[in-house]
């Protein structure tokens, strides 16, 4: 028994082992891609290319699903000839990623390059709203097309340095800008965000706000400010939105989210006491803030944003869908409870 646990083990450690390095070697590589221009440039010559246009991913519909197609640096000089500067858009793409096999993935915003119908029509898909995006590709997909849309966005409002008003180049990664004239670098920006399920240990609390479509509520969220610590943001924001005390708090996981402009959510649960549950709501942020028992919450992550309206016009209660976040830390909370029942 002994030596076939010990064989399973040294198999299970080679596996891990073979795993890990390929992981390591891909970072490594992508790295390497960052800082050495060269290697990048010509990198991209054997890449994959994934299109948008004004921030609205490339899409092509397979039956009932959709998929992000990757383009070759072949196909993308052959969509480019229609355009007057060719190899200056190919300078335009930033790097994404790479296979296991070190092909490295670029994303590129053909807007300025090439009309969308143009494009759409040649390939057979369409750009697509990244709101909408995110929620029919498969969830593989879907941080991929966010955070390739976020360091887009990025390089298109970081076009000019903030000091000297010159114009910044991005290096051919676009792991960063530089301004010549001052010397200035500037990185890709992330904002943090909690994002924090309050509980009072039987019950927990989700709010809406008046831009939320109707019937879903989620967690309370906040920007952190500047010189704030992840517990020192959970705490002001919940006191700040619902008026209460935050008494311990738990980090459960993160998500990077690119709206309104590439946010990282740190998503906490936190805990207050029961006795002091009393909500007082800050009606300028929301719109709606209550507590929710354990069945209703079940209830409520089974319906759609379709099956949540009733005859009479109003929407029943339901939650954000798996891709985000919130939905994870609502699932969480259900575990927990049930665990205790
Ligand atoms: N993935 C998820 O599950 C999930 C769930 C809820 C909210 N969110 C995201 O969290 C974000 C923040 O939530 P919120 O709106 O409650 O934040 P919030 O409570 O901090 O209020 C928003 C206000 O904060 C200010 N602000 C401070 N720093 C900002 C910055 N860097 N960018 C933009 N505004 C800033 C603005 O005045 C803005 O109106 C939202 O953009 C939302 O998309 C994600
Ligand atoms: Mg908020």
């Amino acid at each position: 028994m002994a030596a076939v646990y010990q064989a399973l083990h040294r198999r299970a450690s080679s596996l891990l082992c073979r795993l890990h390095s390929t992981y390591v070697r891909k970072m490594r590589y992508l790295n390497k891609l960052k800082e050495d221009d060269s290697l990048c440039r010509q990198a991209q010559t054997s890449g994959t290319f994934y299109l948008f246009h004004n921030l609205s991913p490339f899409l092509q519909k397979a039956g009932r699903k959709y998929l992000v197609p990757q383009l070759s640096a072949a196909e993308m000089r052959r969509i480019l000839e229609k355009s007057p500067e060719a190899e200056q858009w190919m300078e335009e793409s930033v790097l994404v990623g790479c296979s296991d096999e070190h092909i490295p993935h670029f994303a590129l915003d053909l807007a300025g390059a090439l009309e969308k119908s143009v494009i759409e029509s040649e390939l057979q898909g369409s750009f697509t709203d990244l709101q909408k995006a995110l929620f029919v590709v498969d969830g593989k997909d879907s941080p991929l097309l966010a955070s390739a849309q976020s360091l887009l966005r990025w390089h298109d409002s970081h076009q000019y340095c903030s000091k000297t008003g010159q114009p910044t180049q991005k290096n051919p990664a676009g792991s960063k800008r530089v301004c010549q004239a001052s010397g200035i670098t500037y990185y890709p920006q992330v904002s943090p965000v909690v994002i924090t399920l309050v509980s009072d240990g039987s019950r927990c609390l989700l709010a809406r706000q008046p831009s939320f479509p109707p019937g879903m509520f989620t967690a309370l969220s906040g920007f952190c400010d500047v010189g704030e610590t992840v517990e020192e943001a959970v705490r002001r924001e919940v006191a700040e939105e619902v008026g209460l005390e935050v008494e311990s708090l738990l980090y459960s996981a993160s998500q990077h989210w690119p709206f309104p402009s590439g946010s990282l959510m740190l998503g906490c649960h936190a805990l207050v006491g029961a006795q002091q549950a009393e909500i007082s709501m800050d009606s300028l942020e929301l719109e709606e803030a209550r507590w929710f028992g354990l069945e209703e919450i079940v209830e409520g992550l089974k319906r759609e944003p379709r099956s949540s309206k009733q005859d009479d016009g109003s929407s029943l209660p339901w939650f954000p869908p798996k891709q985000a976040i919130a939905h994870q830390l609502i699932r969480e909370w259900v575990r927990q409870q049930s665990a205790q029942a």
